[in-house]
């Protein structure tokens, strides 16, 4: 296995709400190196979301280290952590957050004619993602145009676009069948064994068969994981996944 594209060090994350401190992270270690898909599995309000914000450089921790490509978020100005986000890191929120005055392609294009790629370019980057993802005969059509499902891997294309090594999936199937859910986790799995490192929260199991590795949160905690190698099945089939 290669060097890792994402090292959580003892990552506690707080939130101080006057005299209550809600601990929704405690001192997690994670690695995913390329070629690497791990899902992350827990009850509600375990810290899953938080973790990939985390991940992401969307939320700083109240301790420990976050390195992506061997950088140390803590240590780079928030200019460089947004580079980051930008180059490196392909984030599917929950909440899709497509614009809706641009078509598909354009929604796709975005993240890298924000970085300067030129137009033509970021066209074409984001015509194959859009082809990756099974869209690419709805280019031109605008969000409110688009089924639920379709939007939801509009969003998927726009975080592959590019040459993204770290992508990281908060229930990237939740608005979608079960034949384009799977095709979903096919692409994130294909992307992987590309050359990509993959996070993927989900609350089902068999979309976390998809993964190498799965990690289980309790509140906060990893409790269980099921070794490199071991493949999901693993946990998922012992104690860990209850
Ligand atoms: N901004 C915040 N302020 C206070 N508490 C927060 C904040 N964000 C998260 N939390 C708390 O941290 C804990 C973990 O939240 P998180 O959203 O990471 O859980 P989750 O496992 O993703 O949940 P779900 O499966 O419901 O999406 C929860 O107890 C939540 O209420």
């Amino acid at each position: 296995m290669s060097a890792p594209v994402l090292v959580l060090s003892g990552v506690t994350r707080e939130h101080r709400q006057g005299e209550t401190v809600v601990r929704a992270l405690r001192g997690v270690d994670l690695s995913v190196s390329l070629g690497e898909l791990v899902a992350v599995m827990g009850p509600s309000g375990s810290g899953k979301s938080t973790l990939l914000q985390l991940a992401g450089g969307l939320d700083t921790p109240t301790a420990g280290r976050v390195r992506v490509e061997g950088r140390d978020l803590a240590e780079l100005s928030r200019r460089q952590v947004a580079a980051v986000r930008r180059r490196s890191v392909g984030y599917v929120f929950q909440d899709l957050n497509l614009l809706p005055s641009l078509s598909a392609l354009e929604n796709v294009a975005l993240p890298l004619e924000l970085d300067g790629v030129r137009g033509g370019l970021a066209r074409r980057a984001a015509r194959a993602a859009l082809e990756e993802v099974g869209l690419g005969v709805l280019a031109g059509r605008f969000p409110d145009e688009m089924s639920g499902g379709q939007q939801q891997r509009v969003a998927i294309a726009r975080a592959l676009v590019g040459p993204r090594r770290l992508l990281l999936a908060d229930e990237p199937t939740g608005a979608l069948d079960s034949t384009t859910g799977e095709q979903v986790l096919r692409v994130l799995r294909a992307r992987c064994d590309a050359g990509a490192a993959g996070v993927l929260v989900t609350h089902d199991a068999r979309h976390a068969a998809w993964a190498d590795r799965v990690v289980f949160l309790r509140d906060g905690v990893v409790v269980d994981q099921s070794g490199p190698g071991a493949g999901a099945e693993s946990l998922l089939t012992g104690d860990g996944a209850r």
